[in-house]
């Protein structure tokens, strides 16, 4: 059957609603403008009438009468008086529009006596930097008329500079970026530290406008991003960087928020991203931010150098190929994420040769996450192995045309300890928490519009999207919801997003029958005796049972391969294991995280995950 075209004011209401209101408003405009005498005088109409309303609530009853008797006598004077009548109506219309003006008073010209003080003490400040001892007629001179450099001014309500246009003179090197920031650090010093300042050049009208920014909103929770597919909303920023907003939900509240986009896939200029920042100023939140919104298209292989179980809650997620924290995995899920790209290359090449689409399982986005790799070529430089951020040059350069995304975080001072493919290639930045300037211009490749500042809340920062402008940046908070600092809204929000869990988690078992669980239990403390460590017990009585479980069998592995020779070390097979998780029509299951687990147990046997783990921590405190 044929459809029907929908009615026309709702295929393209949006724009005809939108045309309807502003005509609306324009016709509502002038009318008001046309009508304005006849409201003035219905409104002094209005005014006279509660006088007199007033007037005979408030005369005594006894001398209503009286004054009624005075009132009519009146009207019957102007009644018999030749144009009595049309006098009256005209002194009534006049006194009613005297009543009825707009009686709102002006807002005072010109600023008060502080403010003057001010913008006259600003003004003095700038006059060593805009001055030349020749100009016969300055602008700028110790003494000089304020009122002439400061066209456009604004306090805000503790009397301190909101908005500022400043004029300066043509002689004055605009385009010369030390002279501009030394004209910035005056102004921010003298408008007042603590607050962002936002300052634009006008080179062409020798114009300076200092504008404070408002703080970005740090309440916003992880939740579901209306995007399109390759699109990630990295944070959210000011309203006049970004021409879009997205709807958010708040609690109950709705608002709308403009946000950081940036794009990825076969499109992108910037298909990879790079986070630094001081510890704990949330960059592995943002990777978590960007992980979760990832899954909802994609598949993802985490390899964290932070050794801090950042990632534990994707452990085992549907979408989730493997979250590794020591070394040999993150070899050997590298090894295998380079292979990958490569073989989607081929594929792709291949389906563009035959002119046929490329197949699904070289389209499906895989994103590889890499937080801190810097510990990791450490701890591989002190173990004479294979850095793996090396591994990261064929996903970083063939990438793009094989769908595989690179997110990398960094701690801001070990920027020159990443490998030249890393800075090469991550043409989308991020600096979280304070940093100076200078150290914002290496990171991003050009300096912020605002002024850093030193106190900023976690998640809060910069970003550049290639060459593009540089962004103020709030992550939305996406804590780990196995933190107990986490509060209950945050750590359900990051729940709610989860996919859940196909594979068993690393390290988890099948729940096991309570009294399978307790004679294990009873095992595990034999064992811990036998081991002189009892004292481990205090310890473990505050873990729950399956926490009991886990660590009696780390002990059993931490023995076994203790007493391997290094020779049978070497004999062993260290052959990667790659965990594909196809994504054509006939999905197979999670090659599950056990295969590279074990080879990985295999092949780094003193040290398994745990150990990798905290040693990376212990290195990198
Ligand atoms: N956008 C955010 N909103 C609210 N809280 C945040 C945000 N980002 C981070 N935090 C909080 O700041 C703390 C540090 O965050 P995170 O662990 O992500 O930092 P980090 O830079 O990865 O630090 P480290 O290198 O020490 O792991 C956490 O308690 C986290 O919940």
């Amino acid at each position: 059957m044929a459809r029907r075209p929908l009615p026309r004011i709702l295929s393209n209401g949006g724009a005809q609603l939108a045309r309807s209101r502003e005509l609306a408003r324009t016709a509502a405009d002038s009318a008001t403008d046309v009508l304005q005498p006849l409201i003035t005088i219905a409104r002094g109409l209005r005014r006279l009438a509660a006088a007199a309303r007033r007037r005979w609530s408030e005369t005594p009853k006894d001398r209503r009468g009286a004054l009624l008797f005075l009132a009519a006598s009146v009207v019957l004077v102007v009644a018999l008086v030749p144009y009595g009548p049309l006098l009256a109506a005209v002194v009534l219309m006049a006194a009613a529009a005297w009543q009825g003006r707009d009686r709102t008073p002006p807002a005072p010209e010109g600023p008060d006596d502080s403010q003057s003080q001010r913008l006259r003490s600003l003004y003095e400040a700038l006059v060593p930097y805009f001055s030349l001892a020749e100009d016969p007629d300055p602008l700028y001179a110790h003494g000089g008329a304020w009122e002439r450099a400061f066209p456009a001014y604004d306090f805000d309500d503790a009397g301190r500079f909101a908005h500022l246009v400043i004029r300066y003179p043509a002689h004055f090197t605009d385009g010369e970026a030390e002279a501009r920031t030394r004209i910035e650090h005056l102004l921010t010093a003298k408008a007042g530290r603590g607050r962002e300042y936002r300052f634009t050049w006008n080179e062409e009208a020798n114009h300076l406008t200092v504008d404070v920014l408002a703080a970005l909103p740090t309440d916003i929770a992880a939740q579901r991003f209306v995007t399109a597919p390759g699109e990630t909303v990295l944070g959210f920023t000011d309203p006049t960087g970004v021409q879009r907003t997205l709807p958010l939900t708040h609690g109950e509240e709705k608002r709308d928020v403009p946000p950081v986009v940036w794009r990825t896939g076969v499109r992108s200029t910037e298909p990879h991203l790079l986070v630094l920042g001081q510890p704990g100023t949330g960059t592995s939140t943002l990777l978590r931010s960007i992980a979760l919104q990832a899954l909802h298209h994609g598949d993802l292989l985490i390899v964290d150098g932070g050794g801090t179980g950042e990632y534990a809650c994707l452990v085992g997620r549907d979408g989730v190929l493997a979250v590794e924290c020591g070394l040999t995995g993150a070899l050997t899920s590298l090894e295998w994420a380079a292979a990958e790209t490569e073989r989607r290359l081929i594929a792709v090449n291949r389906a563009r040769q035959e002119g046929e689409a490329p197949p699904e399982d070289a389209r499906r986005p895989l994103w590889i996450f890499l937080d801190r790799p810097g510990a990791f070529s450490h701890l591989a430089a002190a173990d004479g192995r294979r850095d793996p951020q090396s591994l990261l040059q064929v996903p970083l350069r063939h990438g793009r045309a094989a769908s595989v995304t690179v997110v990398v975080a960094e701690q801001l001072d070990a920027l020159d300890g990443l490998g030249d493919a890393v800075r090469q290639h991550t043409r989308a930045r991020v600096v979280l928490g304070p940093a100076t300037a200078e150290e914002l211009t290496a990171a991003l490749g050009a300096p912020p519009r605002t002024t850093p500042v030193d106190q900023v809340p976690p998640g809060r920062g910069y970003a550049r999207l290639g060459t593009g402008p540089v962004h103020r940046l709030q992550v939305p908070a996406t804590p780990d919801p196995y933190d107990d600092a986490t509060s209950e809204a945050h750590r359900q929000a990051v729940l709610d997003l989860l996919p859940p869990r196909t594979t068993p988690a690393d390290g988890e078992r099948a729940p096991v029958p309570v009294e399978a669980e307790a004679v294990r239990e009873r095992e595990m403390e034999s064992k811990l005796q036998e081991l002189g460590k009892l004292d481990e017990l205090d310890k473990l009585e505050k873990l729950d049972e399956l926490d009991k479980l886990e660590k009696l069998e780390r002990l059993e592995k931490l023995e076994k391969p203790a007493e391997k020779t290094s020779a049978e070390k070497e004999e062993e097979p260290a052959e990667p294991a790659p965990k594909t998780r196809r994504t054509d029509a006939e999905p197979v299951a999670v090659a599950a995280e056990a295969a590279p687990r074990e080879a990985a147990a295999a092949a780094e046997p003193a040290a398994p995950e745990t150990v990798a783990a905290k040693a990376v921590a212990a290195e990198s405190s």
